[in-house]
């Protein structure tokens, strides 16, 4: 029956976005590889190349340095052992699977991203939240976490774990983990900080925030090729998370024996450098996030959640974008449209209600030609 499938669409592959586009998509802006790494994949991209020289289990690979790769992981976010995971939902989802017994509750902020609950459902957990303050700082106060768990243990529920969003990805507020972290740790429940905003774009220390578990995602903020994350623990919960099956004794079984392999994995490890380099100027990047929030203000945006900025991730309320939208015969695409034509791309096509941006890792110049770009298009249009 292959003779009805149309072939041509598979040839010449090309990105419709356009990889010349100085992108704001706050979930790309982390991810943009480094040529080093874009060689690296090269090297590595057939199918199982890493599994080359096999050391039984993908974290003992010593060819590429894989083993060494994840020590220093570990340094960096001053961890003890970590491993590669598929993603900063899969890493949640094995720390809630390995540690919480089914039916468990799971303390989380109400900022989560989707794939927190998603992990809790995979694991058969319930949960309860903590609820931010609401419009329109949407901030999450740590002392909420020890109300929450009053309620549940007045109630008789098991807590299996604490969980905070560290950077949520809507409002990019930043919410202090340590405060999080040392209630968890004196009410004696462990803390998972998921971390997919925040590791590789700030610095992040795990034990000095009273982590016990760090959720990283490399292909949001690592400057890896998806699908890539990293999971990170204390020692003491290795028997747990990082237990090895009966019948295959060298395999992990929350790692399904090993998880990311081939490009990703090497764009990570190629990527590090860069990522430790680039936490260093995380006031610098701070320093051009308000710099937008500031002058974006000025032409009628309302950037909502906390302010000033603690982080990238902007999401900005755009009532003169909706005016113009009214009367503009393209409507609702006229600013995908207009800042197209300026080279610029990331902003969701259609919606001029609110919008969530980043320029994160762009130069100076950069970000000013994308202001001087948006206040253009709206005294223009
Ligand atoms: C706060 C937050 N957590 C987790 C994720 C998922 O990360 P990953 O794709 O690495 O699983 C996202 C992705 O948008 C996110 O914004």
């Amino acid at each position: 029956m292959t003779e009805n499938i149309n072939f041509d669409k598979y040839k010449n592959i090309k990105r419709h976005m356009g990889r010349e586009l100085i992108d704001l998509n706050p979930i790309q802006r982390g991810g943009i590889i480094p040529v080093e790494s874009k060689k690296a994949i090269y090297e590595y991209c057939d199918g199982y190349s890493v599994c080359d020289y096999c050391g039984g289990r993908l974290d003992k690979v010593e060819t590429p340095p894989i083993c060494e790769f994840l020590n220093d992981m570990s340094k960096f976010l001053n961890m003890d052992i970590s491993r590669p995971t598929h993603g900063a939902r899969e890493s949640k989802f094995i720390v809630m699977h390995s540690i919480c017994n089914e039916g468990d509750y799971v303390v989380l902020d109400e900022n989560a991203h989707y794939t927190s609950y998603v992990a809790m459902e995979r694991a058969k957990l319930n949960y309860a939240e903590v609820k931010n303050e609401g419009y329109p700082t949407y901030r999450i106060n740590p002392e909420g976490y020890k109300e929450v768990i009053d309620k549940l243990e007045d109630e008789g529920k098991n807590i299996g774990l604490i969980l905070l969003t560290h950077v949520d990805g809507d409002y990019g507020n930043l919410t202090d983990a340590k405060k999080v972290g040392k209630i968890a740790k004196d009410r004696g429940y462990p803390f998972l900080l998921n971390c997919a905003y925040s590791v590789g774009r700030m610095p992040v220390k795990g034990k000095k925030l009273n982590a016990d578990f760090l959720a990283c995602s490399g292909h949001k903020s690592m400057a890896a090729s998806g699908p890539i994350g990293i999971l990170s623990i204390r020692d003491e919960f290795a028997d747990k998370v990082l237990r090895t099956s009966k019948t295959h004794p060298v395999k992990e079984i929350e790692m399904l024996g090993c998880t990311s392999r081939g490009a990703p994995i090497v764009s990570l490890m190629a990527s590090f450098p860069h990522i430790v380099e680039r936490v260093n100027h995380w006031d610098e990047e701070i320093k051009k996030t308000r710099f937008v929030v500031h002058e974006l203000e000025e032409i009628g945006f309302n950037q909502i959640g906390i302010k000033p900025k603690e982080h990238d991730l902007i999401k900005f309320e755009t009532p003169v974008l909706d005016e113009i939208a009214q009367k503009d015969k393209r409507r609702g695409y006229f600013f995908y449209d207009e800042l197209k034509k300026r080279g610029i791309g990331g902003i969701r096509r259609g919606t001029t209600k609110e919008i969530k941006m980043s320029v994160y890792g762009l130069t100076w110049e950069q970000v000013e030609y994308v202001v001087d770009s948006i206040k253009e298009i709206v005294e223009n249009c």
